[in-house]
């Protein structure tokens, strides 16, 4: 039997700014344990909404409702005593633009471990800012210089001292944001390799715009189209055997977008719309 990590339970969210916008329909989801789920929709179907309302990350905007539930193993991410900033250390979050903290690079592993005591010694802190920095594949590259400031480091290393240091809290579930788009085709590819090992050991939760991404790293794959969700299967399911008919426009690139206001807003159009940005 799969162990789920994550569960949303009826998860709806809207936003309800100058104009009341439904990003997410009442989505009911099991996230896998150590394993990889990409989630995968044509712009603006709600794929960042989902993710950040998993760690109720969409909280710090203002007017956001949201109704339904998130459940990490059996516990309520909603309806519970926790503070929000330990709910987010058991589920952390990478954002597409990384940035470091303006410390040097062995630092910046080194702070969360520090903020949440989790070190007795010196020796025991070196001990796991090293493994937390080859477990993203930086070790050998940095070694040599765990001084210098973490801002000096080249955006796709930066991108991985970021994930070194979301990983040095011991999260549950780490959710990663687009994490390679804004990177060059080399670090791109750098950090989809280190998103391959780590997927063997933590639950990973991931929004892509490409769909060669999602097939070469995912293990399930979820599909929302306009805030609903369409389809969830695993991998090669998915994408040889799409169940739905939505799914099957999208995975063969032809994904033609209702015009909605949400849809206007986010940039889509009613002419089909490619799946690979
Ligand atoms: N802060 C906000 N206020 C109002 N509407 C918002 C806000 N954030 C997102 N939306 C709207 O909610 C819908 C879902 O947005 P979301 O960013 O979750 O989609 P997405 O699939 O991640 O899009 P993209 O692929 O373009 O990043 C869109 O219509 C978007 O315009």
């Amino acid at each position: 039997m799969t162990d789920t990590a994550l569960t949303t339970e009826n998860l709806a969210v809207t936003y309800t700014g100058n104009r009341e916008v439904e990003a997410l329909k009442g989505v009911s989801l099991e996230f896998p344990a150590n394993q990889l789920t990409a989630i995968i929709g044509p712009s603006g179907c709600g794929k960042s909404t989902l993710l950040k309302s998993l760690n109720r990350l969409h909280e710090i905007q203002p007017n956001v409702e949201i109704t339904g539930d998130v459940l990490l193993r059996d516990r309520s991410v909603y309806n519970t005593d926790e503070p929000v900033p330990e709910l987010r250390k058991r589920i952390g979050y990478v954002p597409q633009k990384p940035t470091p903290l303006p410390l040097s690079i062995y630092e910046n592993v080194a702070y969360g471990l520090k903020i949440h005591g989790r070190c007795d010694s010196k020796d025991e802190l070196d001990e796991r800012v090293e493994t937390y920095l080859r477990k993203v594949n930086l070790w050998d590259e940095v070694k040599d210089r765990l001084d210098a400031p973490g801002a000096e480091l080249s955006t796709g290393q930066i991108q991985r001292l970021c994930l070194a240091r979301s990983l040095a809290v011991e999260p549950e579930v780490l959710l990663c944001d687009e994490v390679t788009s804004a990177l060059d085709p080399i670090s791109a590819e750098t950090v989809e390799e280190t998103l391959a090992d780590l997927k063997e050991e933590y639950t990973i939760i991931m929004v892509t715009h490409s769909m060669d991404q999602a097939k070469r790293l995912a293990d399930e794959v979820v599909f929302l189209y306009l805030g609903d969700l369409i389809e969830t299967n695993d991998t090669r399911s998915f994408f040889e055997n799409p169940q739905h008919e939505r799914t099957q426009q999208f995975v063969t690139g032809h994904t033609a977008v209702e015009y909605t206001e949400s849809s206007e807003e986010s940039g889509a159009d009613s002419e089909t719309v490619p799946a690979e940005r």
